[in-house]
C-alpha cells in the first residue's frame, strides 16, 4: 500500500470518529450538569426556585436561584416559554438554525484545519514543489512531471562523444524487440557526469525527443524528505508510473541528493535517505531492462555516489559530459543563435575564443542577453557590442549602478582592485586581465576578472600559488595603502579563495612536500559528505594547517613585493579606476603607461553600464578552470 493510501485512511477513520462522537455524543456534551424530570422543573418555576432558562431546541438549562444549574428536557409539542414568561421566568432562546450549524462549526473547525494543514503538507510532499502535486487521496499522485515540446540531438552541441554514448539507447527505445532479438545488451540506467549546466538535461530530454518516447523528469532532491517511508514509497510509486508509461525516459536530475553513499556523512547514517535509496537499488535491480523504460540520471559529484548505484544492471553506463572546448563553443552559441538575428560583425568563433571555461548555460545566457541589449535599444540585429556586453554580465554579474559608495569606500575598491590587477599582470602564470571595475556588481563593491588565453585543462603549482598571490594582493594593497588599521572587510571572500585553493593545494593536489601525496580531503570531516573512513592524526592535521598558511603566507608576501616594486603602476591604476571606474586589459595597460584613452576606450569602459539584469550561473569549481573574479 502507498504511503499516501495510508495517509488517507487515517484521514477517513478520524473523520469517521468525529461524526460518530457528534451524533452519539453530542447530546451529552453539555449535560454534565443535573438533569430534572419535566414535572419537577416545573414545580420549581411554581415555587420561583428559577430565575432563567435557556431554551436550546429540546435542550432547556435552566439557572436556578441558589446558582444551581440543570437541564430539562422538554416534553414534545409542549410550549414551556408561554408558561415561563407567565411565571416571570428570564428566558433566553438560541435561535434554532444557527445554533446547530454553529455547534457542528466549532467542533468540526479545528479537524477542517487540522486536515487543510495535512492536505497541505501532503501536497507539498508529492508535488516538491515541482508542478507535479497530488490530489489529496489519490495513492497514484503525479509524481513525474512529464516535459513536453521536442528536443532532438540537433539542439545539443558540443558534446558529440556524449551524443555517440547514448545513440545506443536511442535505438533501444525505437525498436526494442529488434535490439533484444540482436543480442544487444540492452542498458537500464545512464548517469550523466558533469558540471552544472553542460547540458545534462538537455540531452536526456533530446535522448526522448530522438526515440519519440515520453520523457518524465524529477529530482534527487524530492525523494529526501524529513518523514521516514515517504522517500522509499516515492520511489516505488516513480518505477510504477514508469512502466506504465514506457517506453519512456525517466531523468532523475542531481541523484546525489539521494544517492549518497550510506553509512557515511555529517552526523552520521541519515535513515529515510539510506531507506530511499536501498528501495532505488532494489527497484532498478527488479525491473526487466526489456520493459523499455531507460533510467537517466545526472550529477556533478560521482566520486560521492553510493558504489553500489554503479553496479552492472543499474547505472553502468556513466558519460562525461564536460565544459565545451572552444570548437564546442562555437556550435552551443551557434544553436542558440539560430533564432536571433546576428549583425554583420558578428563572429561566433570570436566569442567562442574569448569564453573559455564557460558552460553551454553561460553561453546561452549570453545570446539572450545580448538580444535583450539589442532589444532594448530598438536595434533589430545583435552585434559584436551586444555580445561583449553581454558576456561582462554573465561573467561578473549585474551593476549595481544605484549603490551610493563614499568617497572613502570607492578610494579604497580603487586601490584594493588595482592591487589584485596589478600583481596578476606581473605574474607570468595568472591568467591575463580581462577586466577590472569598481562599479559594484553583485555582493561585491569591485572586481577584477582574469581569463584564460584558452581552454585549461589542468592546472600546475606554479599557477595555483601565483594565484593566491593575486588573490592576496587586495588586502595586501589596502596595508599598503591605508595602513594596517584601516584594512577593511573587504577582503573576506579572497581570503576564503585563496584558502580553498591552499587547502586543495595540500590536500588533494599533493603540492605540499611536507604532507605529501596522500588525499586527506576526503577524510575532511563534512567534504563532499563523505568521511571516506579512516581518520587524521592530530600532527598531520597540524601539519596540513601550517602548510595551508604556509601557502597563504608566501602569496601574500609575494604580492606585497610586487606592489611595492611597482608601486608607481599601482598608484597610476588606482587613480585610473576612480576616474573611468571600467577599465579593460588594454585600457589598464594604456592607463598605466600614461598614454590617453581614446573615446573608444571611453565607450567601451562606458558600456558596461547598461547592464541591469541578473545572471548567476556560474557556480566555479575547484580546479579554477573558470574565468577568475577577485572582488
Ligand atoms: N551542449 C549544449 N548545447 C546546447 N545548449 C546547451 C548545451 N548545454 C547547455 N545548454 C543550454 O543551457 C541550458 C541549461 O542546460 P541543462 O539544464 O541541460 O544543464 P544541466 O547540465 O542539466 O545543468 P544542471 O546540472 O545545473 O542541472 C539548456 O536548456 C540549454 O539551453
Ligand atoms: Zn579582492
Amino acid at each position: 500500500m502507498g504511503n499516501a493510501r495510508n495517509i488517507a485512511f487515517w484521514v477517513v477513520l478520524l473523520v469517521l470518529i468525529v461524526t460518530l462522537f457528534s451524533v452519539f455524543g453530542g447530546g451529552q456534551t453539555t449535560s454534565s450538569s443535573r438533569q430534572l424530570s419535566y414535572s419537577e422543573f416545573m414545580q420549581r418555576v411554581q415555587d420561583g426556585a428559577v430565575t432563567a432558562v435557556t431554551l436550546d431546541g429540546e435542550k432547556v438549562e435552566v439557572q436556578g436561584k441558589d446558582g444551581a444549574r440543570y437541564s430539562v428536557v422538554r416534553p414534545e409539542g409542549e410550549n414551556i416559554a408561554d408558561k415561563l414568561i407567565a411565571s416571570k421566568v428570564e428566558v433566553r432562546a438560541v435561535p434554532q438554525e444557527q445554533s446547530g450549524f454553529m455547534s457542528l462549526l466549532s467542533l468540526w473547525m479545528p479537524f477542517l484545519i487540522l486536515i487543510g494543514i495535512w492536505i497541505f503538507f501532503m501536497n507539498r510532499m508529492q508535488g516538491g514543489g515541482r508542478g507535479g502535486a497530488m490530489g489529496f487521496g489519490k495513492s497514484k499522485a503525479k509524481l513525474l512531471t512529464e516535459k513536453n515540446g521536442r528536443v532532438t540531438f540537433d539542439d545539443v552541441a558540443g558534446i558529440d562523444e556524449a551524443k555517440e554514448e547514448l545513440e545506443e539507447i536511442v535505438e533501444f527505445l525505437r525498436n526494442p524487440q529488434k535490439f533484444s532479438r540482436l543480442g544487444g545488451k540492452i542498458p537500464k540506467g545512464a548517469l550523466l557526469v558533469g558540471p552544472p549546466g553542460t547540458g545534462k538535461t538537455l540531452l536526456a530530454r533530446a535522448i526522448a525527443g530522438e526515440a519519440g518516447v515520453p520523457f518524465f523528469t524529477i529530482s534527487g532532491s524530492d525523494f529526501v524528505e524529513m518523514f521516514v517511508g515517504v522517500g522509499a514509497s516515492r520511489v516505488r510509486d516513480m518505477f510504477e508510473q514508469a512502466k506504465k508509461n514506457a517506453p519512456c525516459i525517466v531523468f532523475i536530475d542531481e541523484i546525489d541528493a539521494v544517492g549518497r553513499a550510506r553509512g557515511v556523512g555529517i552526523g552520521g547514517g541519515n535513515d529515510e535517505r539510506e531507506q530511499t535509496l536501498n528501495q532505488l537499488l532494489v527497484e532498478m535491480d527488479g525491473f526487466e531492462a526489456n520493459e523499455g523504460v531507460i533510467i537517466v540520471a545526472a550529477t556533478n559529484r560521482k566520486d560521492v555516489l553510493d558504489p553500489a548505484l554503479l553496479r552492472p544492471g543499474r547505472f553502468d553506463r556513466q558519460i562525461h559530459v564536460p565544459n565545451p572546448d572552444i570548437k564546442g563553443r562555437e556550435k552551443i552559441l551557434a544553436v542558440h543563435a539560430r533564432k536571433v538575428p546576428l549583425g554583420p560583425d558578428v563572429d561566433l568563433r570570436t566569442i567562442a575564443r574569448g569564453t573559455p571555461g564557460f558552460s553551454g548555460a553561460d553561453l546561452m545566457n549570453i545570446v539572450n542577453e545580448a538580444a535583450l541589449l539589442a532589444a532594448r535599444v530598438g536595434r533589430r540585429f545583435v552585434t559584436m557590442d551586444d555580445f561583449e556586453n553581454a558576456k561582462d554580465k554573465v561573467i561578473m554579474g549585474v551593476a549595481r549602478r544605484s549603490m551610493v559608495l563614499t568617497p572613502a569606500q570607492k578610494e579604497m575598491t580603487a586601490y584594493h582592485e588595482a592591487g589584485h590587477a596589478i600583481v596578476g599582470m606581473n605574474l607570468p602564470k595568472c591568467d591575463p586581465v580581462y577586466k577590472a571595475t569598481i562599479i559594484p556588481r553583485g555582493g561585491a563593491l569591485g572586481m577584477v576578472v582574469s581569463l584564460p588565453e584558452m581552454d585549461r585543462l589542468e592546472f600546475h603549482k606554479d599557477e595555483a600559488e601565483q594565484k593566491i598571490a593575486m588573490t592576496m594582493a587586495g588586502k595586501a594593497a589596502e596595508i599598503i595603502k591605508f595602513g594596517d588599521e584601516r584594512v577593511s572587510n573587504g577582503p573576506t571572500g579572497d581570503i576564503q579563495q585563496a584558502s580553498a585553493l591552499a587547502r586543495a593545494m595540500v590536500m588533494r593536489w599533493g603540492m605540499s612536500d611536507l604532507v605529501g601525496n596522500i588525499d586527506y580531503a576526503e577524510a575532511h570531516e563534512g567534504y563532499q559528505g563523505n568521511t571516506g573512513g579512516f581518520s587524521v592524526s592530530a600532527e598531520t592535521k597540524k601539519l596540513i594547517e601550517a602548510e595551508v598558511k604556509r601557502l597563504i603566507d608566501t602569496g601574500y608576501e609575494t604580492a606585497r613585493r610586487i606592489l611595492l616594486e611597482k608601486n608607481d603602476d599601482f598608484e597610476s591604476l588606482a587613480q585610473g579606476l576612480l576616474e573611468y571606474e571600467t577599465l579593460t586589459g588594454d585600457q589598464i595597460r594604456k592607463v598605466i603607461a600614461g598614454e590617453a584613452l581614446d573615446s573608444e576606450d571611453d565607450n567601451d569602459a562606458g558600456g558596461l553600464s547598461s547592464l541591469t539584469a541578473i545572471p548567476k550561473t556560474r557556480p566555479r569549481n575547484e580546479g579554477g578552470m573558470e574565468p577568475e573574479q577577485l572582488a
